[in-house]
């Protein structure tokens, strides 16, 4: 079958996925038919964008498309030889359905106290800071009032921080402390990688991190940028090992230490079913430790990304914040959230959805094709490459109306979301058997964490201007997002 699709010469396609990997997608993405050709390394690389071609390669025909493709193979020695780096087949069942436990509905709820549980240290700290920075001021209360937390001015709140005063660090207001924050800010992209590092550690190991989080926060941080620099080397790395590559092994060392040790004593249901398969000769102990090192990895990295995404939509979007504040005001009325109260909460959700259109932290994916297959007329040969990035079909203007803005409404809007056009038009999470087990322990932390601090307290940015999307392991904010709190 002659084919129709648009070719690009392997030089341009590697040289702008270099340069500008999302811009790349979105160039293929209005090219007639949405599927763009090229051949690199001895085979072909496709490129889609519709949602029936990721339908058909993901759902349909998805026996004929094998995990077994550079991005991930590049990942195993960082993510662990696990379910999400699989090529697919029996191995890929068999770790499906150990890990299944920790997404039970038992499991869902008790993953949602601690949820609760760890925001309740974040929201402290966050009231502290928003009361702290510019006193009296800032939330423009006169003398002898009380704000909407019912505090009056000279009172001691919950935190114990006087209203007025400044906070334990003892920072005056316009100073810095010792990280560069400003008095009253915060590093939403620290932030939420701490509380989805923690919540991470908790849900699956049933362990507290506590004094040995910053050292694992700070291993994962250059095992990630180190993963992510040589995602984007086009060949392979150098025999001699450069000082940046010892350094990611140290950190490696170190995090599948951590590991090794709470397998050693298992806390949860999860670690304790991968180690009665390793005893049971299902898999070996290096599989077991593997296997947690990637849900580890799935589930905090993603999840972290996902949270400061939402904050810095919401701090420079004030009209989506106050009908989110007036959501939550209606319904909790002041209590923190619980998983309980979600349903009663379709504009967090939006908030939540809206934010995982505009960024999807897993913004490419890759499949190798088995048996020679036809994705929209194209003919597709055994062994080619099939590609598409999310984020690029999340902002086709065919798909969406204003594509580019965050509009959480358009969820209410048949016209604003694309469902007539397609139900799988937003599939952060993925499509078909390989989709994300964790989509719903994902979604409720994502929605209980928004619903907690948003209710307490507003964003907004310190700097104004965008901030760009760095397309790396996941799509990460290309800097840190600092916003200044203050209480509603
Ligand atoms: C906002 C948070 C998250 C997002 C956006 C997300 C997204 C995704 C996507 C798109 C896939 C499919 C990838 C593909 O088909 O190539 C996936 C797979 C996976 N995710 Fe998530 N994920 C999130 C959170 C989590 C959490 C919390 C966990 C576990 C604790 C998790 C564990 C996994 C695993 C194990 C797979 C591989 C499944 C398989 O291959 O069968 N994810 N995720």
């Amino acid at each position: 079958m002659a084919s129709t699709a648009h070719r690009i010469r392997a030089i341009q396609a590697l040289g702008a996925f270099r340069r500008d990997a999302l811009g790349l997608f979105e160039d293929v993405a209005r090219v007639p038919g949405g599927i763009a050709v090229t051949r690199a390394f001895g085979r072909e690389l496709v490129f889609i964008t519709h949602p029936d071609h990721v339908v058909h390669v993901l759902r349909d025909n998805h026996r004929n498309y094998s995990k077994d493709a550079p991005i991930y193979r590049v990942a195993r020695p960082f993510l662990g030889n696990g379910l999400t780096v699989s090529p697919g087949g029996d191995d890929w069942l068999h770790r499906r359905r150990l890990v299944q436990p920790a997404f039970s509905r038992a499991a869902l709820t008790g993953a949602a106290r601690i949820t609760e549980d760890c925001l309740a240290d974040v929201a402290g700290h966050w009231t502290a800071t928003a009361l702290a920075k510019g006193t009296a001021d800032a939330t423009g209360l006169a003398k002898g009032t009380v704000d909407a937390t019912g505090l009056a001015k000279g009172t001691v709140d919950a935190t114990g921080l006087a209203k007025g005063t400044v906070d334990a660090t003892g920072l005056a207001e316009g100073t810095v402390d010792a990280t560069g924050l400003a008095e009253g800010t915060v590093d939403a992209t620290a932030e939420m990688a701490t509380l989805s590092m923690r919540l991470a550690c908790r849900i699956l190991f049933g362990a507290e991190l506590d004094e040995r989080t910053a050292e694992v926060a700070a291993d994962l941080r250059l095992v990630c940028d180190h993963v992510a620099a040589f995602l984007a080397r086009p060949f392979p790395p150098l025999v001699v090992p450069t000082p940046a590559d010892r350094r990611f092994r140290a950190a490696m060392r170190r995090i599948r230490a951590t590991i090794a040790a709470l397998v050693a004593e298992p806390r949860t249901e999860l670690i304790a079913g991968l180690v009665a398969d390793g005893e049971s000769g299902g898999s070996t102990r290096e599989q077991v430790a593997d296997e947690l090192l990637g849900l580890f990895f799935a589930g905090h990295e993603t999840q972290g990304h996902t949270l400061a995404w939402c904050w810095q939509l919401l701090a420079t979007h004030p009209a989506a914040q106050a009908t989110l504040h007036d959501e939550l005001e209606a319904v909790l009325g002041g209590r923190p959230p619980a998983l309980e109260d979600l349903p009663s909460l379709p504009y967090t959700r939006q908030v939540v959805d809206e934010a995982m259109r505009l960024y999807p932290v897993v913004w490419i994916m890759m499949r190798r094709a088995i048996g020679a297959d036809t994705i929209g007329g194209h003919p597709i040969a055994a062994g080619s490459l099939v590609a598409w990035s999310p984020y690029a079909g999340n902002r086709h203007p065919d798909v969406w109306k204003r594509p580019g803005d965050f509009w959480p409404g358009r969820f209410d809007d048949p016209g604003g979301t694309g469902a007539a056009y397609h139900r799988h038009s937003l599939a952060p999470f993925g499509i078909g058997p390989r989709s994300c087990p964790g989509s719903n322990l994902a979604l409720n932390q994502a929605c209980l964490t928004i619903a907690t601090l948003a209710q307490r307290c507003r964003v907004a940015p310190v700097h104004d201007g965008p901030v760009g999307a760095d397309p790396s392991l996941t799509l990460r904010p290309a800097e840190a997002l600092r916003l200044r709190l203050t209480s509603w």
